[in-house]
């Protein structure tokens, strides 16, 4: 679509490069295409990925439902630039339900560190459980913005769920999983589940400091955190992404008191998008998948002038099931794993990512 409009934000093909000589991670980059037509060499690559880091970069380009989620990621985040462009009490219609974190997150009402900065991003969480029903069956109400673009937002949704059960599907063969079936009834496209695609929007560096003479300054828009999900697909634009240079395999391990490791930018690859997995990943291989701490920062140089958009969809568990360890010959018998204290519910209500 041309831009007509220089108020136009969202225009990838005009943002600056990610600066060279940062600390930056060297991700694998899995071919999408090849992962469908069963390459053995790319999925042991892949499955490689997701023990070590828990992060991959997924090629798009290579298959049509690579291609789909590369361009409608692309619409979404036009639609969105839409969404945030209403005014903030507009916005503030539209605020999660009590156990839910569908809707307006506006910026500050999270905490970034220990020192409880606030955080410096807008998200909008539009359900796959509404797109995906007629409108008379949606449980919620969303801005005529969002359910202007439901048929792309539904499209969206089926594409990345498929395309997260598929990369999930190799997982389990790796892992030796009994029963491939299980991992498809925990996450079954019609149940009802905190599945979401989420629009972001990160202020630019200069409207977060007072004065824009610290170009340098690091500031943080979303604060370390693991996925509580399953399966990520994230497609960013500009820099600011960072993931922890020390594995996790602790699900849930939000305590990140140790500062052993240190930040490495994870920089945005045109044609792919990034994968990660979260902690139910981690609990349904009893730690042998690893779900990476990752964090996002004001996007470095030139690039940090722009407000920084990205579009996330989120496999999570089905609501109702426990995430207990699934049975296979390469997951690790725990003592304690037919307890269901030890098990991530689907729906981690208070979680907000
Ligand atoms: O915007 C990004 O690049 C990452 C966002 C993220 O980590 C999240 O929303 O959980
Ligand atoms: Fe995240």
């Amino acid at each position: 679509m041309p831009h007509k409009d220089d108020n136009v934000e969202f225009i990838p093909s005009r943002y600056p490069p990610f600066p060279d000589g940062l600390k930056t991670t060297h991700l694998e980059t899995i071919s999408l295409a090849k992962i469908q037509i069963g390459d053995g060499a790319e999925q042991d690559r892949m499955f490689e990925a997701c023990k070590t880091w828990g992060f991959f970069y997924l090629h798009l380009l290579d298959s049509d439902q690579g291609r789909m989620l590369y361009e409608g990621s692309e619409n979404i985040a036009r639609a969105s630039e839409h969404v945030f462009a209403l005014p903030l009490e507009e916005k503030a219609k539209y605020p999660p339900h009590k156990n839910d974190t569908f809707g307006y997150k506006a910026i500050g009402e999270s905490r970034v560190d220990k020192n409880k900065k606030a955080d410096t991003v807008e998200f909008f969480n539009i359900s796959k459980d509404d797109m995906t029903v007629p409108d008379s069956e949606m449980k919620r109400e969303w801005p005529k913005e969002v359910l202007d673009n439901k048929p792309l937002l539904a499209t969206y949704i089926r594409t990345a769920h498929s395309v997260g059960l598929q990369i999930l599907d190799v997982l389990g063969t790796k892992l030796g999983i009994d029963d491939l079936e299980e991992i498809h009834q925990r996450h079954k496209i019609g149940e009802t589940s905190a599945d979401v695609v989420r629009m972001t929007r990160g202020l630019p560096r200069a409207r977060q400091l007072e004065t824009d003479d610290d170009d340098k300054a690091e500031i943080i828009t979303t604060g370390a955190h693991t996925d509580f999900g399953t399966v990520t697909i994230l497609r960013n634009w500009l820099g600011g992404l960072q993931l922890y240079a020390v594995p996790n395999r602790i699900a849930g391990n939000l305590d990140f008191g140790d500062e052993s490791g240190e930040w490495m930018f994870v920089e945005p690859q045109q044609d792919c998008a990034i994968v990660n997995l979260g902690d139910a990943a981690v609990r349904m291989s009893n730690g042998v998948l690893c779900s990476g701490r990752h964090r996002v920062i004001t996007a470095p140089g030139e690039q940090g002038k722009l407000p920084r958009y990205s579009v996330v969809y989120f496999v999570r568990p089905n609501n109702e099931c426990r995430v207990k360890a699934l049975r296979g010959s390469g997951v690790p018998n725990m003592a304690d794993d037919e307890n269901d204290e030890d098990c991530i519910r689907g729906s981690r209500d208070n979680d907000k990512n």
